[in-house]
């Protein structure tokens, strides 16, 4: 079926479910439940842009998706899935701007022998820097993440070569593929690096490649939907014909006892018909708790990679590649200096880019180091200074939110309290250096899963709030001040 026709189909549903809802005088609700974008199909199913995760879960939860299924279903006779990406908040692509970078200010000669571009055959190039027209983009997938975007170095060296071989030979040598490592390192880049190259470059034959990318979350989130709602066929059916699954951050499954049995036979399906599987995981399967022993045992029966934090020069190199994509340029000194000092998170190395960039354009300043180190005070003291503790957190988070510290350690699920907790445990995260199983102790010994529960709601809410952000900058404030006194 092209795509085309289901476009039609889905033009019609909604039109008749919106002429429904019109004649019940339920205008408004119409526009709030079904306010879903089609994007694009394949053959099972309908991609939809939805505004946020909980506006999904909530349209599945109150049946409205299933209401369109079964409408374009008896239009065209055909059962189709849907699914989802977010809405798009503003189209990117800043093509001019006061920094624009001038050629010198690219990938120097310095950091040449890092770039990646030569690796990937020139003729098959998935996603070439500069947008090129034929880049198909999967609606699961970032552009951003490409493996021409991603700087190697001897921290992601085998890495990238694995996922390289693994996004060119698809369900064979490096089959299934499982990447590790700490937070922020790079492992859903690569993941979704090989979903984009075999979707730009299938192999023969595979034209209508069914790739999918998802979270373990979000398929623990839609196997239990499925439950519930009689469709676990369906979600067998999506599940195990796929030809790519790229399950991310499968730490989450701890203690999910029927998605664990559920994704084993998801596996051994797809390792059956030679599917590609890759997995990604905050830890070494070995440190896993509450995972089957024969789900452990797939997930490492192929390559394994462990992805250790960049060095000084690659985190330099990985600046400068973020400048030359956004096309500006920071002084390099300034370069030097966040380099230097954001020591083991890339996504944070970003950030930092991205506050000087924008503090430079809003102001319309030259950025020195006197202002990168004012800026990224907070960022930079989140990795050098040791000495601050959780037990400082909690006091002075549990302060600010008028609670007890032992609420704030505690187990009591008062939203108040268990979302001062959400933002002590964030902050204890990214001011100290504990592991989440540290963390976890501090905090009346928790499961560790639960603890990166509330890292992971803190850390997708700020994406959005900005009151947020700045409760979060006041409060490591107040910690900082706190540990003066
Ligand atoms: N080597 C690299 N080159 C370029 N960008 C990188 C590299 N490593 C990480 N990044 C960037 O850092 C950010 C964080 O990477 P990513 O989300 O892949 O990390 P992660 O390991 O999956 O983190 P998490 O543990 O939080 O899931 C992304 O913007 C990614 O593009």
């Amino acid at each position: 079926m092209s795509e085309q026709n289901y476009r039609a189909f889905w033009d019609e549903a909604l039109k008749q479910i919106h002429d429904e809802y019109k004649l019940k005088g339920l205008e408004s609700e119409f526009k709030l439940w079904f306010n879903m974008e089609y994007v694009e199909d394949t053959i099972e199913t309908i991609t939809v842009s939805v505004p946020s995760d909980f506006m999904w879960i909530s349209m599945v939860n109150k049946g409205y998706v299933n209401a369109v299924e079964s409408k374009i279903a008896e239009l065209s006779g055909q059962n189709i899935n849907l699914t989802y990406i977010l809405k798009k908040r503003n189209s990117q692509k800043e093509s001019e701007s006061i920094n624009s970078v001038p050629k010198t200010a690219t990938i120097d000669s310095e950091n040449s022998n890092i770039s990646n571009e030569n690796e990937i055959d020139s003729e098959k190039k998935s996603a070439p820097i500069n947008s090129v027209p034929t880049f198909k983009i999967h609606p699961q997938l970032s552009e951003d993440y490409t493996f021409e975007k991603f700087v190697k170095g001897e921290n992601s060296e085998f890495a990238y070569s694995a996922s390289l071989a693994a996004a060119k030979e698809p369900g064979r040598r490096f089959n299934p593929l499982l990447i590790y490592g700490g937070v922020g390192l790079g492992k859903t880049h690569l993941m979704q690096s090989i979903g984009n190259y075999i979707y730009n470059n299938p192999p023969e034959g595979k034209e209508n490649i069914k790739i999918c990318y998802i979270s373990a979350e979000n398929f623990l989130n839609e196997f239990t939907f499925s439950l519930r709602d009689g469709t676990s066929e369906k979600f067998k059916n999506k599940y195990r014909k796929l030809d790519v699954l790229l399950l991310d951050d499968i730490h989450f499954l701890e203690d999910k006892i029927q998605t664990q049995e559920e994704l084993f036979y998801t596996f051994e399906e797809l390792y059956r018909t030679h599917a590609q599987i890759v997995f990604t995981c905050d830890r070494p399967i070995s440190e896993l708790n509450g995972i089957e022993d024969r789900l452990k045992s797939r997930f490492s029966m192929g390559t394994t990679i462990d992805l250790q934090p960049p060095s000084y020069e690659i985190r330099k190199a990985i600046l400068l590649k973020k400048l030359e994509i956004k096309k500006k340029s920071v002084p390099e000194d300034v370069i030097d200096f966040i380099a230097k000092n954001i020591q083991s998170n890339v996504r944070e190395l970003g950030a930092c880019l991205d506050k000087m960039i924008g503090y430079a354009e809003l102001l319309q300043k030259n950025l020195t180091i006197d202002i990168a180190k004012k800026l990224l005070s907070d960022n930079i003291s989140k990795v050098s200074d040791g000495s601050i503790s959780i037990d400082t957190i909690q006091k002075v988070v549990a302060n600010h939110y008028n609670i007890s510290l032992s609420d704030i350690k505690g187990v009591k699920r008062n939203k108040k309290i268990a979302y001062s907790r959400h933002i002590a445990i964030y902050i204890a995260r990214i001011l100290t250096e504990s592991s989440f199983n540290e963390i976890a102790a501090e905090f009346g010994g928790k499961d560790h899963s639960t603890i990166m529960h509330s890292y992971n709601t803190i850390e997708l809410q700020l994406k959005t709030d900005e009151s947020l952000n700045s409760t979060i900058d006041l409060l490591i404030r107040e910690i900082k001040d706190y540990k003066k006194l």
